[in-house]
Parts: structure tokens; C-alpha cells; sequence
């Protein structure tokens, strides 16, 4: 595996650099960067990962470049290392939300004649901490087919992919994917709250729905089964979870999912504005 620096060290590096690390990537060929010592220092403690609080001394270091700021800062980090050093025949990843491949690949060229860098946009999820991330790839067209390898490989070694074949579909995946772990973690946490509600300790009520959860993610991986055919064969006719089921129906639940995925895509497309 080709050396990776990682600028930002918040919860999606994190993830990722956990996933890599449990693949058996090996940590010196890991480094990364945060201006705050702690999230930096926790990742280098627990796993041995590289650590500085120079994003250009790990992106000199990398031939991979993993961009995991904020989208607000994506354009200010990029044009700080493109300032500073050579970034010629390095990769460029963009985990970020919301900021465009043609943004980040104008405040990666120091001047206007530069030749466009490399960027993969990628919109990953947490799970991929677990190896259990999904992710949406778009490569730039200055993405070689080494490069998009490269990217395929670190990506796969967290989680399952897919390729876009243009742009507008990462915001898509945001929607499906890059958000969707909150969705469930809502949907659990509004359980959770109704079992205790119930008289089931925390303790209990923790562990009735994330058994749960679980169980019916793992029905879904595992069978061949259209998921609709999985929640008919809970499904008694006139049982209880009819009666559940009919209630969401009528509190309108596909819309509310209708509207929420909708409302992450026009965020995205207003971030990138
Ligand atoms: N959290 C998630 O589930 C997902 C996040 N993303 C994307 O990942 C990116 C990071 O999100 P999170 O990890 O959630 O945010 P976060 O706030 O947890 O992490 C961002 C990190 O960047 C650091 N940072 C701030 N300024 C910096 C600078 N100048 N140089 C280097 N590091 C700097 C912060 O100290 C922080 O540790 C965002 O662009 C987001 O759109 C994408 C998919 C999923
Ligand atoms: O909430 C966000 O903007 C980021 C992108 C996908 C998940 N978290």
C-alpha cells in the first residue's frame, strides 16, 4: 500500500484509519494531520499511526492525500499545501461534503498554467471503522487508471464501493449513505427511548434494540430475499406488527424519508455553491 496522509483527524479519518489499520495496513505508512493535539494523539497512541500537526509535512511524507476537513476549509487547506510543496504525482482524496472536484483542484494549482492534480471525491460512512463502510467514488479526469486502483484499494479495504459516473451522484450517495448511519441511529435512539419508556433499564432497552438492529441488517446482507419479502414474514395478516406497520403508513413514514433524503441533497448542493 502506497504511504497516506490524512489532513484532519475528526470522526471520518478516524474511521477510515481504523478500517486500514484492522486491514492489516501498516501504521508506519500512515500519517496524519491535525492543528489540535488530541484526536491526532489518540489515533498515534492507539494504533501507531504517524502523527504531526504540519498538514505539509504529511502530505510531503504521502503519496496519498486524504482531505477529511470540514467542508468550509477543504479549498484553504489545499491552497496551504500547494503553497508550501511539490504535488506533483500525488493523489488527492476528497472525503468532503459538499465542495466540488474543480474547487479543490483550482486551490491545489498555484498558478493558473499548473496542470490540474488528481482528485477522487469520496463519500464514505462511519461503519467503515467496522470494514463495513460504503462508499461513492468519482475520479477527476486526470485520474489515472494507477490512481483510480489506488483508491478502489484503500476504499475496498474499509468497506464496499461504487463508481459514479458523474459528479451530481455523490450528493446522491450522501443521501443513500454518507448521512444514512444517523438515520438509523435516530431511528434506534426514538426505540430506545420507548423501551425505557416501557420499563426496561437503559442497560435493557440498549440491548433489545441493537440485538435488533442487528439481526435484521444481518437478514438483509444474508439473503437473497427482496427486503419487503423479510418484513412480510413478520408480518402476520392482522397481528401486531400489522398493526405497527399500518401506524407508520399512516404518519406518513415514506415521505418523511422522501423529504429527509431530499433535504441532504439540496444542503449538498447548496455547500457547493
Ligand atoms: N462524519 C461523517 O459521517 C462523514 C463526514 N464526511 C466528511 O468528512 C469531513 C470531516 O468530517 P468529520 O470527520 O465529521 O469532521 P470533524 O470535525 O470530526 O473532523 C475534522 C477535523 O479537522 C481538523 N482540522 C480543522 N482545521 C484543520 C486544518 N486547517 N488542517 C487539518 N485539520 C484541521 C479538526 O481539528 C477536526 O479534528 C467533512 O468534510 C465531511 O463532509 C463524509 C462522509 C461521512
Ligand atoms: O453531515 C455531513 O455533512 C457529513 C457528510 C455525510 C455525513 N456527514
Amino acid at each position: 500500500m502506497n504511504k497516506i496522509a490524512f489532513i484532519g483527524a475528526g470522526n471520518m479519518a478516524r474511521a477510515i484509519i481504523i478500517g486500514l489499520v484492522n486491514s492489516g495496513v501498516a501504521p508506519q505508512n500512515i500519517m496524519v494531520a491535525n492543528p489540535s493535539a488530541s484526536k491526532r494523539l489518540n489515533l498515534a497512541q492507539e494504533f501507531g499511526v504517524l502523527q504531526t500537526e504540519d498538514n505539509n509535512k504529511a502530505s510531503e511524507f504521502a503519496e496519498v492525500v486524504v482531505l477529511c476537513v470540514k467542508p468550509h476549509l477543504i479549498t484553504e487547506v489545499c491552497r496551504q499545501i500547494s503553497q508550501a510543496i511539490s504535488i506533483s504525482g500525488k493523489l488527492f482524496i476528497s472525503v468532503a461534503a459538499g465542495t466540488t472536484v474543480a474547487q479543490i483542484q483550482v486551490a491545489l494549482s498555484k498558478n493558473s498554467k499548473d496542470n490540474l492534480p488528481p482528485v477522487v471525491r469520496v463519500m464514505p460512512n462511519t461503519p467503515c471503522q467496522l470494514g463495513l463502510g460504503m462508499s461513492g467514488l468519482f475520479a477527476s479526469n486526470e485520474v489515472s487508471v494507477e490512481h483510480k486502483a489506488i483508491a478502489e484499494q484503500l476504499m475496498t479495504a474499509v468497506g464496499k464501493i461504487i463508481w459514479l459516473a458523474t459528479e451530481d451522484k455523490i450528493n446522491d450517495i450522501i443521501a443513500v449513505a454518507g448521512s444514512a448511519p444517523a438515520y438509523f441511529f435516530l431511528f434506534m435512539e426514538a426505540m430506545e427511548k420507548q423501551a425505557q419508556h416501557l420499563g426496561f433499564s437503559s442497560q435493557e432497552s440498549r440491548m433489545l434494540v441493537q440485538q435488533t438492529a442487528l439481526g435484521a441488517a444481518q437478514m438483509v446482507a444474508h439473503s437473497d430475499e427482496a427486503i419487503s419479502t423479510l418484513r412480510a414474514n413478520v408480518t402476520s395478516k392482522g397481528g401486531t406488527t400489522h398493526a405497527a406497520i399500518e401506524q407508520f403508513k399512516q404518519d406518513g413514514m415514506e415521505e418523511m424519508v422522501k423529504n429527509a433524503m431530499a433535504a441532504a441533497i439540496a444542503r449538498a448542493e447548496e455547500m457547493a455553491k
